[in-house]
C-alpha cells in the first residue's frame, strides 16, 4: 500500500459536527426544525440500512426525520397520494424517495411528482435541468459528495484529466457535468460499457471516478501510477462490502485511494443533510 487513503468517514463525520452548528444557528433565528420525510416503499434489506443510516445521520445534527414505510403491493396511485401530501405539508422541507421501487412503480413518474424546491435527491428533471445549465438549488448527493471529498483533501481538478466510468443518471452523468463546469474546470471523459480499450483510457486519467457496480473491476494495470482513484462502487458479495476497484493491488499503483466502505457513501450521506437544511432555509427565507 503506498496509496494515500481519501477517509471519507472521518471526513463525513467532520462536516456533520459543522453542519450541526449551522442547524442549532437556523433553528434558533427561525424557530423551525428542519424536516426531512423519507420513503420507504417494500421490504428490500440494503434499503432498509440505508435509511435507518440517513435517519441516524439526520437525528446526529439536529435535522427531524419522518418515516414513511410502505407495503410492497403498494400502488402507484397510492404512493403517488403520499407523495402529494409531502409537497403540500410545510412542516416538510425535504423528500427521499429511497430507491430502488418495486416493479410495479413507475420510477421516473415518481420522482417527477417530488415537488422541485423538496427533491432533496436532485433528481427531479427540473434540477436535473438546472444542474446542467449550472445554475442548481440542490447538488445531487453523491456527485456532490466525490466533489467535496477532493476538495477538502485539497485535490484541484483544474485543468486535470478526469475519466469517469459510468454513466448512470445518479453518478456518472452529473458528477462528469459538474467537474467539467468553471470553477471544477475540469477536462472529462465518461467511459461505458461500450467504450473500446477502456484501459487505454482510464491509464490517461489523473482522476479515476468508478461507479459502474461491478465488484474489483478496476485492475492495476488500468491505473497511472499516482493516479487518484474514487470508488464509488457498494457491491455486496460473499467477502462482504468491496468496491469497483480492487483494493489491494490499484492501492500500490495510485497516489490517493477512496476505501469501500468508509470513502464517497458517507459524504453521499452527509450531501443529502446540506440538501435538507438548504430546503428548510429556503422555504423560510433565511
Ligand atoms: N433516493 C435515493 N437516494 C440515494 O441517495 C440512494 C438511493 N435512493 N438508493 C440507494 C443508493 C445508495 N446510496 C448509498 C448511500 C450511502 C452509502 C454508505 O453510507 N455506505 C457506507 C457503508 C454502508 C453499508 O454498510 O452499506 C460506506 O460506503 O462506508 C451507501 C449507499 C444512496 N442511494
Amino acid at each position: 500500500m503506498t496509496a494515500q487513503l481519501l477517509d471519507g468517514k472521518s471526513l463525513a463525520k467532520q462536516i456533520r459536527a459543522e453542519l450541526a452548528e449551522q442547524v442549532a444557528k437556523f433553528k434558533s433565528e427561525s424557530n423551525v426544525t428542519p424536516t426531512l420525510a423519507a420513503v420507504l416503499v417494500g421490504d428490500d434489506p440494503a434499503s432498509d440500512v440505508y435509511v435507518r443510516n440517513k435517519r441516524r445521520d439526520c437525528t446526529e445534527v439536529g435535522i427531524e426525520s419522518v418515516l414513511h414505510r410502505l407495503g410492497a403491493d403498494t400502488t402507484q396511485t397510492e404512493l403517488l397520494a403520499l407523495i402529494e401530501k409531502l409537497n403540500s405539508d410545510p412542516q416538510v422541507h425535504g423528500i427521499l424517495v429511497q430507491l430502488p421501487l418495486p416493479n410495479q412503480i413507475d420510477t421516473e413518474q415518481v420522482l417527477e411528482a417530488i415537488a422541485p424546491c423538496k427533491d432533496v435527491d436532485a433528481f427531479h428533471p427540473e434540477n436535473v435541468g438546472r444542474l446542467v445549465q449550472g445554475r442548481p438549488v440542490f447538488l445531487p448527493c453523491t456527485p456532490h459528495g466525490v466533489v467535496e471529498l477532493l476538495k477538502r483533501n485539497n485535490i484541484s481538478t483544474a485543468g486535470k484529466h478526469v475519466v469517469v466510468v459510468g454513466r448512470s443518471d445518479i453518478v456518472g452523468k452529473p458528477l462528469s457535468i459538474m467537474l467539467a463546469q468553471k470553477g471544477a474546470d475540469a477536462t472529462v471523459t465518461i467511459c461505458h460499457s461500450r467504450t473500446q480499450d477502456l484501459p487505454a483510457v482510464t491509464l490517461l486519467a489523473d482522476i479515476l471516478v468508478v461507479a459502474i457496480g461491478r465488484p474489483n473491476f478496476i485492475t492495476a494495470d488500468m491505473v497511472r501510477p499516482g493516479a487518484v482513484v474514487v470508488d464509488v462502487g457498494i457491491n455486496r458479495t460473499d467477502a462482504g462490502l468491496v468496491g469497483d476497484v480492487d483494493f489491494d493491488a490499484v492501492s500500490k499503483v495510485a497516489g490517493h485511494i477512496t476505501p469501500v466502505p468508509g470513502g464517497v457513501g458517507p459524504l453521499t450521506r452527509v450531501m443529502l443533510l446540506i440538501n435538507t437544511l438548504n430546503a428548510a432555509r429556503t422555504a423560510t427565507k433565511l
